[in-house]
């Protein structure tokens, strides 16, 4: 083995690409750039460049939910609902709908009944492979979404104390109790149960969040009955150190595959939290259309990572994720025109602008494959 093969095998070695299958691949060296490029003997492009990234990741859309709550001005019904089908139809296979919340609390959510009634019309007697949770409190919250139909909810605690008074008026182990009535509902009545994990990193009232505290909480949530945990990086303080610190710490208590994340952009970290993530082996990641969001309990802290932006590094990554960016778009144009706001994922404003300025001209300029492909859909569908 030459030299240059052999140094590379051992850091390969050292990232685990034995897991890609050793044997198929065939490496070159550009000399000249010293860069390696991977190829599969049989022609194919490698799954991803990196061994370390799961080959698909599911996206959790949380537009609807999180990403309007927090909005001043009233959004209609039917608006909610147009913004769903537009996701529901762009190959999202999770698209959280609303929130059983008080309307005192949170107006913006007040109409989770006609919201999940309409949606559990919409796909009675199907086999839709599509999920809409929504968010539930407690039992009063739970009991009114099981009479809409609901197939599947979520359950949210923080690992904050400050933050769990001041978002769900009690404490965090008083959150736990009034889970347990919530989780067995959920049980006899056949519905799925999520659980989110707020401030993991940091609190707006506390600061910094110990990583012992978000993994105990997660495991507790486990422990009750949730299929999955959702780790919320409500304010977007974190970046790559501290969220693969507290990511490791919490892959001693839960199980990798039951994991999911969920990021703020409020630090522009957002991404590069979601890349450390699943170069950790997470598979689920929480994102909103447009980057909508904020929570009304969290002043300050920006709206979710776009959906847009995910799917723009996921797609250039090769990880499969079976969403349309293109439609996620145009879902997300179709939204921001309705609240009267500029698109908030940056992928979504460079492809519109290309788009803007002409197909066939972006195209030769193109950098990524990416953005040949979507404009020319933006300028076919425009
Ligand atoms: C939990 C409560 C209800 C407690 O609120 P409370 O005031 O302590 O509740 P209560 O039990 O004392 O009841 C007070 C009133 O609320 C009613 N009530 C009681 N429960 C419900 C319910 N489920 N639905 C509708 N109404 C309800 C209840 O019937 C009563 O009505 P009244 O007698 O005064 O007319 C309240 O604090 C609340 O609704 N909080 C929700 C806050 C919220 O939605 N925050 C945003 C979520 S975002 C988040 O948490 C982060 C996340 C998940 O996105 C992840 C991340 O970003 O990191």
């Amino acid at each position: 083995m030459s030299p240059q093969l052999s140094s590379l095998s051992s850091l390969c070695r050292r990232k685990q690409v034995a897991q890609l299958g050793w044997s198929t691949l065939r490496y070159c060296w550009s000399g000249s750039s010293n860069t390696c490029v991977r190829q599969f003997s049989n022609g194919a492009e490698p799954a991803s460049w990196s061994p370390n990234l799961p080959k698909s990741v599911r996206i959790v859309e949380v537009g609807p939910r999180d990403g309007l709550q927090n909005e001043p001005k009233r959004i209609e019904t039917a608006q909610k609902l147009e913004l769903i089908r537009r996701l529901a139809e762009s190959g999202l296979k999770t698209v959280e709908a609303t929130a059983f919340v008080s309307p005192k609390w949170v107006p913006q959510m007040s109409d989770h009944q006609e919201i999940m009634k309409h949606l559990m019309a919409a796909i009675e007697g199907s086999n839709a492979d599509i999920s809409f949770p929504a968010l539930v409190p407690n039992l009063k919250g739970m009991e009114a979404a099981v009479e809409t139909g609901v197939r599947e909810v979520a359950i949210f605690a923080s690992a904050s104390e400050a933050f769990s008074k001041k978002n769900i008026n009690c404490s965090i182990e008083e959150s736990l109790d009034r889970f347990k009535p919530v989780l067995s509902c959920a049980k006899s009545n056949g519905i799925k149960v999520r659980g989110y994990v707020s401030c993991v990193i940091g609190c707006p009232y506390e600061g910094r969040v110990s990583e012992e505290s978000v993994a105990k909480l997660s495991k507790q949530l486990i422990d009750l009955g949730c299929y999955e945990i959702s780790l919320g990086d409500t304010i977007g303080v974190g970046s790559p150190g501290s969220v693969s610190r507290m990511i490791r710490r919490v892959q001693q208590d839960v199980q990798t595959d039951k994991l999911a994340v969920h990021f703020h952009d409020t630090y522009g970290q957002a991404l590069a939290n979601i890349l450390t993530s699943i170069q950790l082996g997470v598979a689920v990641v929480d994102s909103s259309v447009a980057g909508l969001g904020g929570c009304p309990y969290a002043k300050g802290a920006t709206g979710n990572v776009a959906t847009e932006d995910v799917l723009y590094m996921l797609e250039d990554l090769n990880v499969e994720t079976g969403v349309d960016l293109g439609q996620v778009l145009q879902a997300g144009q179709y939204i921001c025109k309705e609240l009267g706001k500029e698109n908030g994922s940056r992928a979504a404003r460079a492809l519109l602008t290309k788009a803007e300025k002409g197909g066939a001209e972006s195209e030769k300029s193109a950098s990524a494959g990416t953005d040949a492909q979507m404009i020319k859909k933006l300028v076919l569908n425009n």
